[in-house]
């Protein structure tokens, strides 16, 4: 398993905040306050309907480990900011609370929490920062690897990204959660060790310069792997030099040891005037098995755009744009304070903001998923309160948050709870399905979605409701706050 802390130390990657407020919360006896945080975002990116939650066994590598050692103990002493007490009790510290959470691989709408934990203040607040980059970096890359997948309509994705990725985690998770997405593979060569993403790849133009000529790189190639050769056609000119020199391998080289030229890749010029010449010219010396690959900062709006041209393409290499998830690189998830215990008793807590979008749903609560009994298609989800349930024996009445007028019965449908224990009382209860589990399982929850949630430009908003008894709570905090004269 890929190691999340252990020699990297990153128990200490947090939020310095997290520390002093921690620090804080034991000096003023409130160590032992059981908090409530709920993680969530409020906006898709990209414009889209609907984003993939990803990261999720990461955090839990993540809690399982973590740890101060003397080390962190001494430098934090060296801050001459926290108090003797804290630092002792921060050297036996583990994780002692509850987590619930989606799992990896679910359609995830804004505003409902992806993340819920349970703890004590210290074990809630020291955990923000990494869970929160966690779900964020790899959210933003299993959304934008989906929608590049989508719009390659069943053209395989290979992700080509590790050399333009922000740093080695940036590679390495971003991989992971790319696979998640939708993609076939990587050319990331560890996160195939670690994660079993498979690694594939074809050859860089370096390899045919290091040739005499294109035809000898080629066939040099070919008597290497016959069985898996795809040769990178654009060093001097497709046309008249890589096509012509790839037919020929295949019937000098590949032809006779009764094996067949897998794939020829473009990785410049117009592709798709490239590919349709490519086609005809590979399909007029009868290979017509042969695929064609494309390449070159490539993005689900370029892809979209050459199929619309009758590119004649096969499988596409996304780098990149992808990896950097370029068009929109932040994935908002947030971490709030939603409730805290007194004497058993839950009291919701909320954010009040001018901004409406801004305000926190107060309170323990659920998140729940109606589905389309016929379609299996989901139609909802509402977000109650924890003690509230969802009978899907009788209609359910939704309605607008803001314009709350606007209501919807809902009938003949089955209801899920979206999230699952993960953490109760510091031990893991949850067993991470394996990475094409996951992968697959993204795939049946997307391929359910309505095609309106999926379109790339202006698609249908889904509902994300809150049920009666929450929107009155929120509505009354709101009141109680907006009111009170705070000093
Ligand atoms: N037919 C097409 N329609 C739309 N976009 C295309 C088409 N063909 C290529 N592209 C895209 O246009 C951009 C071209 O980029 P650029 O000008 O850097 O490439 P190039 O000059 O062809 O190749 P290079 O500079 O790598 O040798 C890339 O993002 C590529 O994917
Ligand atoms: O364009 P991306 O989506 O990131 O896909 C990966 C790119 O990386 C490789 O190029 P290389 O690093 O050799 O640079 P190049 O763009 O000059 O070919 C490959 O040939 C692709 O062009
Ligand atoms: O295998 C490839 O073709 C490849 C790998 C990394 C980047 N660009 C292309």
């Amino acid at each position: 398993m890929y190691n999340n802390l252990g020699d990297r130390k990153l128990s200490m990657l947090m939020d310095f905040y997290e520390l002093t407020m921690a620090n804080g919360y034991f000096a003023n006896g409130m160590k032992d306050d059981i908090v409530y945080f709920d993680m969530f975002f409020r906006k898709n990116p990209d414009g889209a309907g609907f984003s993939i939650v990803a990261g999720l066994a990461q955090v839990i590598q993540y809690i399982k480990e973590l740890k101060f050692t003397d080390d962190d103990i001494e430098y934090l002493r060296s801050k001459n900011l926290f108090k003797d007490e804290f630092l002792k009790y921060l050297k036996d510290f583990k994780f002692s609370g509850d987590i619930y959470a989606i799992p990896e691989g679910t359609p995830v709408f804004p505003g409902e929490p992806l993340l819920t934990v349970r703890a004590k203040t210290i074990d809630a607040q020291l955990i923000e920062t990494m869970l929160l980059l966690t779900i964020n970096h790899q959210s933003l890359i299993a959304t934008k690897a989906n929608r590049i997948v989508r719009a390659a309509k069943g053209r395989p994705i290979m992700e080509f990204g590790a050399r333009r990725s922000q740093g080695y985690d940036g590679a390495i998770y971003g991989a992971r959660a790319a696979y998640i997405g939708g993609v076939v593979g990587t050319a990331t060569t560890l996160a195939d060790e670690v994660f079993e993403v498979p690694a594939l790849g074809t050859m860089a133009h370096s390899w045919v310069q290091m040739f005499e000529s294109e035809y000898e790189s080629f066939k040099v190639y070919a008597e290497n792997y016959p069985d898996s050769c795809t040769l990178l056609i654009d060093t001097y000119n497709v046309i008249k030099s890589g096509i012509p020199n790839a037919i020929k391998v295949s019937k000098e080289v590949l032809e006779p040891m009764g094996k067949r030229l897998k794939g020829v890749r473009l990785d410049s010029g117009d592709i798709a005037y490239l590919s349709k010449k490519c086609r005809r010219m590979l399909d007029d010396a009868d290979l017509k098995d042969c695929n064609i690959v494309a390449s070159n900062s490539l993005d689900e709006f370029i892809i979209t755009d050459l199929l619309d041209q009758g590119a004649k393409i096969d499988s596409f290499g996304v780098g990149e744009r992808l990896i950097t998830a370029k068009s929109e690189p932040v994935f908002g998830c947030v971490y709030k304070l939603v409730a805290v215990e007194r004497d058993g008793e839950i009291i919701p807590k909320i954010k009040i903001s001018e901004n409406e979008e801004k305000i926190t749903n107060p309170g323990y609560k659920k998140a729940w998923r109606l589905y389309d009994r016929d379609t299996n298609n989901p139609i909802a989800d509402v977000i109650t309160l924890s003690h509230e349930t969802i009978d899907d024996s009788r209609p359910y009445t939704i309605f607008d948050e803001i314009h709350v007028w606007k209501k919807k019965r809902v009938t003949n449908f089955y209801v899920k709870n979206l999230q699952v224990p993960i953490f109760i009382n510091g031990e893991c209860v949850y067993e991470s399905r394996n990475i094409h589990e996951i992968k697959k399982y993204c795939k049946n929850q997307v391929d359910n979605l309505w095609g309106e949630v999926k379109r790339f430009i202006n698609p249908h908003s889904y509902y994300v409701d809150l049920s009666a008894e929450l929107w009155n709570c929120k509505q009354n905090l709101i009141n109680q706050y907006s009111f009170k004269d705070h000093k």
